[in-house]
């Protein structure tokens, strides 16, 4: 139940509902993980979540693994009222870019985002507009003089932030030596270099992204292949990683995600035995709503930070 204070007028008599549904009391969650009680924590499921993490628990920090996501996952989606840059938006604002070529990437994002984000549209619809935004924008980028020993300044001079609780986050994973895998259909050398700048690079870490193709002078000159977007983040672009054979033996998996696409970035994975499945719901949240709840196990609504990943992982790795 409820026991909030809710105004009903005819039109959100559902969304009361899934409310009410999604925000049952939680005070045996309360009890062991705070953090689950935060107001922006929603689950369709609490018994199931339950069981998830208590299974993640039982069979330990050696089948442990974390996929996530990095640009609006790890990295906040706003602060103090602005939208933060993701590692694209960061090339894309920065002085190396002329004034035509800023206004030019700022066109298709706002032609190709909010078809990223249509709830209405299917993949077979968003894919090949998706490889249109990617491959435009990554030509655009190249035209550009982008030397590959500006890219620390760049990342310097942005607003990029991570979500708070990052510290805790890289580190508890680090210290139990949980592999933590990157999948991002950002730019790699920016992200890299985020972490990097972060002190959290830790060598448990393991990144799959879009990198950049520097000339022997050091000057951008395209993207490596394959091209990975919101859409195809999934085993097809793995396949030359092995990635996941490696850690066939780390059987339990959190998930971490912004996007529906987020979902499927442990296809891959051999023997999943217990998986937790996080999104980050940023954007259009009412609109996204119900999607989330039917697709991630717990989703967290405008949420800047990683309390609740933080909780989680302090319970798994905590010995009772
Ligand atoms: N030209 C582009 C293309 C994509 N984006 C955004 O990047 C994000 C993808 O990176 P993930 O780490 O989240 O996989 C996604 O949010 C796109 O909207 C962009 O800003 N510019
Ligand atoms: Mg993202």
């Amino acid at each position: 139940m409820y026991t909030g204070i809710i105004c009903v007028s005819p039109g959100n008599v559902h969304e009361v509902l899934e409310m009410a549904d999604s925000r049952q009391p939680r005070s045996y969650l309360k009890r062991w993980i705070v953090e689950l009680d935060k107001t922006t924590v929603r689950m369709k499921n609490p018994d199931h979540v339950r069981g998830i993490i208590s299974s993640i628990k039982k069979d330990g920090v050696n089948k442990l693994q974390v996929i996530s996501d990095f640009d609006m996952t790890l990295s906040r989606f706003g602060w103090n009222g602005r939208r933060c840059p993701t590692s694209h938006n960061i090339l894309d604002n920065s002085q190396v870019i002329t004034e035509e070529g800023k206004k030019q990437l700022k066109d298709l994002l706002h032609y190709y985002y909010p078809i990223e984000i249509d709830p209405n549209r299917t993949l077979e619809e968003k894919c090949p507009l998706m490889v249109e935004w990617w491959t435009r924008a990554h030509d655009l980028l190249s035209q550009q003089k982008i030397l590959k020993g500006d890219i620390a300044q760049i990342v310097k001079e942005s607003e990029v932030m991570l979500r708070d609780g990052f510290n805790e986050f890289f580190d508890q994973l680090h210290k139990n030596n949980v592999p933590l895998f990157i999948f991002s259909a950002g730019v790699g050398d920016i992200l890299e270099e985020i972490i990097r700048q972060a002190n959290v690079f830790h060598p448990n870490i393991n990144v799959v992204s879009n990198y950049m193709d520097f000339d022997d002078d050091g000057i951008l000159r395209g993207f490596k292949r394959p091209l990975i977007h919101t859409y195809n983040k999934n085993n097809t672009v793995l396949n030359n990683t092995e990635y996941f054979q490696q850690l066939s033996t780390k059987t339990s998996i959190i998930l971490l995600g912004d996007s529906m696409g987020d979902l499927t970035m442990s296809d891959g994975v051999t023997n999943v035995k217990n998986i937790l499945k996080i999104g980050f719901l940023n954007d259009k949240v009412e609109e996204h709503r119900g999607k989330y709840l039917e697709s991630y196990d717990i989703v967290l609504e405008r949420d800047e930070t990683l309390d609740v990943v933080n909780g989680i992982l302090r319970y798994t790795f905590t010995e009772t």
